[in-house]
Formats: C-alpha cells, sequence, structure tokens
C-alpha cells in the first residue's frame, strides 16, 4: 500500500562512542518497518563501517559528506569509490551546517553531486533557505537557485534524493508547517519538470527536514509532495522507528 517513502537519519556528529551507535543500530534492526519505508541512516565517517557490517540488509548507510575527486592528495577527505568499495551506498551532499560553517558553495556542492553520482552513490541533496531570505519572500528563489547549480552539471537525477530543509528549522523546535513544506516541495517539483524533465518531476523523492518528531510526521507525511524525511535529532531516538512509519500511521 501507498506509496515509496524515504526516511534519513542524518545523526550529524551527535554520536559520540561505539557503544551509543551499537544501541541505535540494534534498535533498528528489531524494529518493525513499513514495507513502503526506504531507510537509510549517515553516521559519522568513524562509524560508517560499524554501521554498516551491524545493520539488517534492507537498510543502506550513507556518508554524511563526500568529496569531489576519486583519489590523491587531499588530506582528511574521503571519496566515492572509498565509500562504494566499502559498502556505503549514500551520502547527503550540501547540508546547510557544511554550507554554512564550512562555506560550501552551490558550485562545490554541485561538483561533490556529480562526483558521488560518478562513483555509483545516491545523494540525499539538501537544499534551503535562511531566515532571513523567507522573510524576504526570496524562498523558492533560493531553493531552486540551488538546485539549478547541481542540474548544470548532472542531468541523470535518478539516483538524487532531494531534502527541503529550511534552516530556521533546523535543530530549533521550529517544525514548517505543513502548507509551507508542500508549498516549497511543489515548488521543487515544477522547477524540476521546467529544468531537469517531466521524468525527474514524477521521480525524485523529495524529502523535508528540520525538526522532524514522531508528533508531526504523520500530518507532515500527508501532504501530496512530501515523500519522506531527513531527520537530525530525533533519528537518534527510539521513536525514529514511528517516524519511519508514518506513512502508514
Ligand atoms: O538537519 C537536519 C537533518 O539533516 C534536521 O535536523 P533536526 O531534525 O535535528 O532539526
Amino acid at each position: 500500500m501507498g506509496r515509496q517513502f524515504f526516511i534519513g537519519g542524518n545523526f550529524k556528529m551527535y554520536v559520540t562512542s561505539r557503544a551509543s551507535i551499537t544501541e541505535i543500530i540494534d534498535n533498528l534492526n528489531k524494529a518493525k518497518i513499513d514495507e513502503n519505508a526506504e531507510v537509510v541512516i549517515a553516521p559519522p565517517s568513524l562509524y560508517l563501517l560499524l554501521a554498516r557490517e551491524h545493520l539488517r540488509k534492507g537498510i543502506e548507510v550513507a556518508a554524511q559528506n563526500v568529496f569531489d575527486k576519486p583519489n590523491g592528495a587531499f588530506t582528511g577527505e574521503i571519496s566515492a569509490q572509498q565509500l562504494k568499495e566499502s559498502g556505503i551506498t549514500w551520502t547527503l551532499v550540501g547540508h546547510s551546517e557544511r554550507r554554512v560553517i564550512l562555506q560550501e558553495d552551490d558550485a562545490f556542492v554541485a561538483s561533490k553531486t556529480k562526483a558521488a553520482l560518478d562513483g555509483g552513490l545516491g545523494v540525499i541533496l539538501c537544499c534551503g533557505e535562511s531566515l532571513e531570505q523567507r522573510e524576504a519572500g526570496k524562498t523558492i528563489e533560493v531553493v531552486t537557485n540551488q538546485l539549478k547549480a547541481v542540474a548544470d552539471k548532472v542531468k541523470d537525477w535518478s539516483k538524487i534524493v532531494i531534502a527541503y530543509e529550511p534552516i530556521w528549522a533546523i535543530g530549533t523546535g521550529k517544525v514548517a508547517t505543513t502548507e509551507q513544506a508542500q508549498e516549497v516541495h511543489a515548488a521543487i517539483r515544477e522547477w524540476l519538470k521546467k529544468d531537469v524533465s517531466s521524468e525527474a518531476a514524477e521521480k525524485t523523492r523529495i524529502l523535508y527536514g528540520g525538526s522532524v518528531t514522531e508528533k508531526n510526521s504523520p500530518e507532515l507525511a500527508k501532504q501530496a509532495d512530501i515523500d519522506g524525511f531527513l531527520v537530525g535529532g530525533a533519528s537518534l531516538k527510539p521513536a525514529f522507528v514511528d517516524i519511519i512509519n508514518s506513512n502508514s500511521a
């Protein structure tokens, strides 16, 4: 029943021990997960292998970041090839914490997306506006410009999942209203149709991220253009399973 829902858990740098990541994984391994839910977790890079080795089949592992070159003298970076070879099948790209704190610009995000896809990974491509940009009425413009930078370099969007994450809603407890989220998701779909292809508009999953919890997820999941969630803080808690299953709630 229902459409295929996609739920990502972004553990950010919250998890600080093998014991705590193991506890989260054990919890997911014994959870009853809706058959229409595709689940991907993104632990800190130090725990990617531990997660891949202990997680049950059917739940995929994502890196939180990837570099845009396949190999070479790039201290501290990890390539798509290295991830793929280690059983890591997805990566986040363009998270606002990297755009803002690490100053990654649209061109670099686009270059990483291309490198990740070329290296055989699926990409959870994050976009979203700041509070100032929203208040200035620039939300759709900002978000589509972020995506356009990728579309200039990447034609095949079949392995891209878009995550709309308004910066003002991340980690703040201020979730976007269902109307606010649906409006931007619909605009993203419209943009996909115009600038990428009708097929991409039809098939690309568009996730919402920003203070998603098991309490607000069922309402958000009902919106026509919300195809899943990218969950931060709440993905570390047992109730993450309720969020995963919220499309069938
Ligand atoms: O940034 C996010 C997921 O990538 C959202 O984080 P929170 O769910 O903690 O607000």
